[in-house]
């Protein structure tokens, strides 16, 4: 790991950060902010389409409340970078920064797009055996807050909570998931369901603690990607506690994710402490 940058803010300190990924076979980067003293536990951030890990470190506005509840929060880039594979850098969602955090199974994107076991595996053992903090929760923002729910219900034994800003949250039937997983998954839309939260839910994964999702109403992407109440719906049918809070007015921006990462931090807290 090499720290390439460093800033004191607040209680702590916002970083900047490179490692050799082995699972993705390139250099990836992440930011974090680290309180000072005792860390009792990590969120991990999950990012959207087009964003870097400098997205949600920069306008988030988080290290104040983390700095309070002595909690770390480790930012993953949204893709493998540099590969110039075919197709990779032809639109903003699909390729570089649209990886969807799934294990890509079809050429040329199956030997480098492996997010899911990049976030799931190789992160979650980075922040155990290099910041030393074994209390772990996820959330995200759109396709990062579809990452953080698939993999939260997938590892319910790892990661002690979830929560998510306007996640699209049915991906196999809307538009945006549907192009990411014919070009990393294939035509097999039976493999698809392992990547769809409201999918997950109905074939029996659940989490034990009670999931947190903040949704704009005034989100231009509600109706078509979002399609938050189809998890809303499934929830309810499988009895999976889940608190969603439609906010109006508020849009898809990280203006409305500043101003409610307050709660979700508490949230978090409350598992991880
Ligand atoms: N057409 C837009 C779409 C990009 C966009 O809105 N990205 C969001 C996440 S959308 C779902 O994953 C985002 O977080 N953008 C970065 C930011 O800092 O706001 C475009 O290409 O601009």
């Amino acid at each position: 790991m090499k720290k390439l940058k460093s800033h004191k803010s607040f209680k702590g300190h916002t970083e900047f950060w490179s490692h050799e990924s082995s699972v993705t076979k390139t250099e990836m980067k992440f930011s974090t902010f680290i309180p000072e003293g005792d860390v009792e536990g990590c969120i991990i951030w999950l990012s959207g389409l087009t964003c870097t890990e400098e997205n949600f470190i920069s306008k988030a506005g988080a290290q104040k409340a983390l700095g309070k509840k002595n909690l770390m929060v480790i930012c993953p880039d949204t893709s493998p970078r540099g590969l110039n594979l075919p197709g990779e850098n032809d639109s903003y969602d699909f390729g570089t920064g649209a990886s969807f955090y799934v294990n890509a199974t079809v050429a040329p994107y199956a030997d480098n797009y492996k997010m899911y076991d990049y976030i799931a595996n190789e992160l979650y053992d980075l922040i155990v055996n290099e910041f030393k903090v074994k209390n772990i929760s996820i959330m995200g923002h759109s396709m990062g807050g579809h990452g953080a729910l698939v993999i939260g219900l997938r590892n319910p034994e790892k990661f002690k909570s979830i929560s998510a800003f306007s996640p699209i949250v049915n991906p196999t039937v809307s538009p945006w998931g549907n192009k990411a997983f014919t070009g990393y998954l294939g035509a097999d839309k039976n493999t698809w369901s392992a990547y769809d939260a409201t999918e997950l839910l109905k074939t029996g994964k659940k989490h034990p603690a009670s999931i947190l999702i903040h949704q704009g109403t005034g989100d231009e992407f509600l109706a078509r990607e979002l399609l938050t109440n189809n998890l809303v719906e499934t929830a309810d049918s499988v009895k999976q506690e889940c608190v969603v809070n439609y906010a109006e007015g508020f849009d898809h921006s990280y203006y409305f994710i500043a101003t409610f990462i307050k709660e979700h931090i508490k949230h978090h807290a409350g598992y991880l402490t």
